[in-house]
């Protein structure tokens, strides 16, 4: 019997990225492949769900979008057994991931947040398209080489600078003045800001 290790499952509103406000059912996975200094999921806790409690589960919801999260969701080796009655039911699927395992072609729309962090996992890549990239932002020399290296290896519609959340409070400052550099002499202004804006909504 398959067994999904699950953290949380609510519906809510995209908070980040270019499907802002869609609105959505979140399934968060247990388990991560990082463990991100800065990181606001407790990934370690679950409850166990099989493939027929947890389709139940998603189906008391109204949204026809899915938001599979985590934790870290491409290391759910059982997920495409899931995905393949999503995809019956006719649901939108779309994945938030590090971008360190590669995303199952059922998925419908990748949201992929490489962390500068554990720059040195970036070297090899195995999943080089997603529709966005959003990195969280922090302050080192390094940064903008690395966000300018993921834009040559990973190709994206778009491509995101986070603050992130650090003892409460947000590293705005830091992130859009990063934002002006790594955007400076292009004409395009490819890189965007996006906040997690449910925590300014204050919800989920
Ligand atoms: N509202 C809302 N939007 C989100 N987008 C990505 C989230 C995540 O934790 O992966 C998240 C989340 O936790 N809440
Ligand atoms: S990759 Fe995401 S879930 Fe994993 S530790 Fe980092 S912030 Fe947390
Ligand atoms: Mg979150």
């Amino acid at each position: 019997m398959i067994e999904f290790r699950i953290v949380e499952i609510f519906e809510s509103l995209q908070g980040e990225g270019y499907n802002t406000g869609m609105p959505a059912v979140f399934i968060r996975f247990a388990g991560c492949n990082l463990n991100c200094a800065w990181c606001d999921t407790n990934f370690r806790q679950f409850t166990r769900f099989t493939l027929d409690t947890l389709l139940a589960k998603v189906n008391e919801y109204n949204s026809k979008n899915i938001i599979i999260t985590g934790g870290e969701p491409t290391m759910v080796k059982a997920l495409p057994q899931l995905l393949v009655p999503l995809k019956n039911a006719g649901y939108f699927i779309a994945i938030e991931s590090n971008g360190l395992g590669k995303v199952d072609p059922l998925i419908d729309y990748i949201a992929l947040s490489p962390k500068f962090c554990y720059q040195s996992r970036y070297q090899k890549i195995v999943q080089p398209t997603a529709n966005e990239v959003r990195i969280v932002a922090e302050n080192h020399a390094d940064f903008i080489p690395f966000c300018q290296y993921i834009e040559t290896q990973i190709h994206a519609k778009r491509y995101y600078l986070s603050p992130c959340e650090k003892d409460g409070a947000f590293n705005m400052f830091e992130t859009i003045e990063l934002l002006g550099k790594i955007n400076k002499d292009r004409f395009d202004n490819k890189w965007l800001l996006s906040v997690q804006s449910h925590k300014f909504a204050n919800i989920d």
